[in-house]
């Protein structure tokens, strides 16, 4: 529908470059544990690439490239002038000590750091890496240049240069763009119900924001299973529990699995974890009317066209989460120019980022009488094609 040609989809099909390290960790029983990890650069053409770190147990090459194609897209979307990368380390954090998880941040930017940098790619945080671990990582980083680098990384610490509004930034733009969706269906906002699916950074702020404006979260769920409360659940609560263990304790509610939750009678659901968690097998049971991708990549491409013909609106990851990158964009020019902003400069920033992309997007969308996932597509790979056309790629 774009109408790229071959040669530009030849081009966009795959990363421009990936790089796979291994690297040794020493483990606080005194052994050695050698640790894998990949960053990805898909396209460069608008800018250095940009894109999140994930540590996690099942990060593979394959998913760490097809996320660094999304990041470019994304970064498209809201119109920032950066190409798309993203990283993983294979590991499970929650089995290393702080000291490990310390010596593993800090191993794997000395292992990428010739192919990152504030004019090359700045990565950031992602699932189960956090402003502590950004903070590492910009040392490590800082360390090996000689200088003090804090535009080398963004989703820092304040104290090292991180953004205000950064930590909730991606919760901030999904939300923004529910309201949007919203506000054409006639609802007040006291009567919309949501599901939040992930209850990290995406998933718990998501539905801490939701609550402030008054939208009911009637279910939320993290890796261990979900909690539902047609009636309503506290928000603070269960954040409060989570922050000493595990909301598993929190009353007044029941407890289902991760994929009931998906299929409540709600209308709006946030899945805010993984990967593929709405396939074709479970589509035709969604009863929630909108869905905001929180997550990368959690419907897969059956199960949107099954949503599409069904009338559930999806907006799609690469608008609904692009927050986190926008705000990243924002933390990255208050580094380079060393002039810090405040709060609602941020907050309002933002908005005035994702909501005019909601609109386009959906404009697109309707024109073409195809999906808000499509749209997204179509304006952002124009664009890339654009600008590689015009660095003389092609
Ligand atoms: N952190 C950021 O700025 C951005 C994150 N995202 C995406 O948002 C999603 C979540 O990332 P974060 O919130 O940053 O990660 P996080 O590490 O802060 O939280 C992940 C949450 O997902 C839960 N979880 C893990 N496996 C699960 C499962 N099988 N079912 C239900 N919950 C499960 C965990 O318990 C945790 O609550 C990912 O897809 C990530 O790529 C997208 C844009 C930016
Ligand atoms: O903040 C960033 O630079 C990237 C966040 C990210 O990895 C994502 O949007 O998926």
């Amino acid at each position: 529908m774009v109408g790229l040609e071959p040669h530009l989809i030849e081009i966009l099909k795959r990363p421009m470059r990936v790089l796979s390290v291994s690297f040794p960790v020493r483990m606080d029983d005194g052994s050695v544990q050698v640790f894998e990890g990949y960053r990805s650069q898909h396209n460069d053409a608008m800018g250095p690439g940009k894109g999140g770190i994930r540590f996690h147990p099942q990060v593979t090459m394959d998913e760490v490239k097809a996320l660094s194609m999304w990041m470019t897209i994304k970064c498209q979307v809201v119109g920032l002038p950066y190409g798309g990368a993203k990283g993983g380390v294979v590991c499970d954090p929650r089995t290393l000590s702080a000291g490990e998880l310390e010596r593993v941040s800090r191993g794997f930017i000395e292992a990428i750091a010739q192919i990152i940098g504030p004019d090359k790619d700045i990565p950031a945080p992602d699932v189960y890496t956090n402003a502590k671990i950004m903070g590492w990582m910009m040392d490590a980083y800082s360390k090996l240049q000689g200088s003090f680098a804090p535009a080398s990384i963004t989703g820092k610490p304040l104290s090292l240069g991180g953004s205000r509004g950064r930590d909730e930034a991606t919760a901030r733009g999904c939300v923004l763009t529910v309201l949007e969706a919203m506000k054409k269906r006639g609802q007040s906002v006291q009567e919309i119900t949501a599901a939040i699916q992930g209850f990290g950074n995406a998933g718990r702020t998501a539905a801490k924001l939701l609550s402030g404006v008054g939208v009911r979260v009637v279910a939320v769920s993290d890796s261990t299973g979900a909690l539902y409360n047609p009636n309503g659940l506290d928000v603070d609560a269960l954040a409060n529990l989570k922050d000493h263990g595990s909301f598993r304790n929190y009353g007044h509610s029941e407890h289902m699995s991760n994929q009931a939750l998906l299929e409540l009678p709600v209308d709006v659901l946030i899945p805010a974890a993984l990967e593929n968690v709405i396939t074709a097998e479970n589509a035709g049971r969604i009863q929630a009317s909108i869905i905001a991708e929180a997550a990368n990549g959690p419907i897969t491409p059956d199960a949107d066209t099954i949503l599409f013909e069904s009338g559930i609106q999806v907006i799609p990851d690469v608008l609904a989460n692009a927050g986190g990158v926008t705000v990243s964009y924002f933390e990255w020019i208050q580094n380079l120019t060393h002039s810090y902003w405040t709060k609602e400069q941020v907050d309002a920033k933002l908005a005035d980022i994702l909501v005019p992309s909601y609109h386009e997007v959906n404009k697109i969308a309707q024109e073409h009488r195809t999906t808000m996932r499509m749209g997204a597509y179509m304006m952002a790979l124009s664009r890339v094609a654009e600008a590689m056309k015009a660095r003389g790629w092609v």
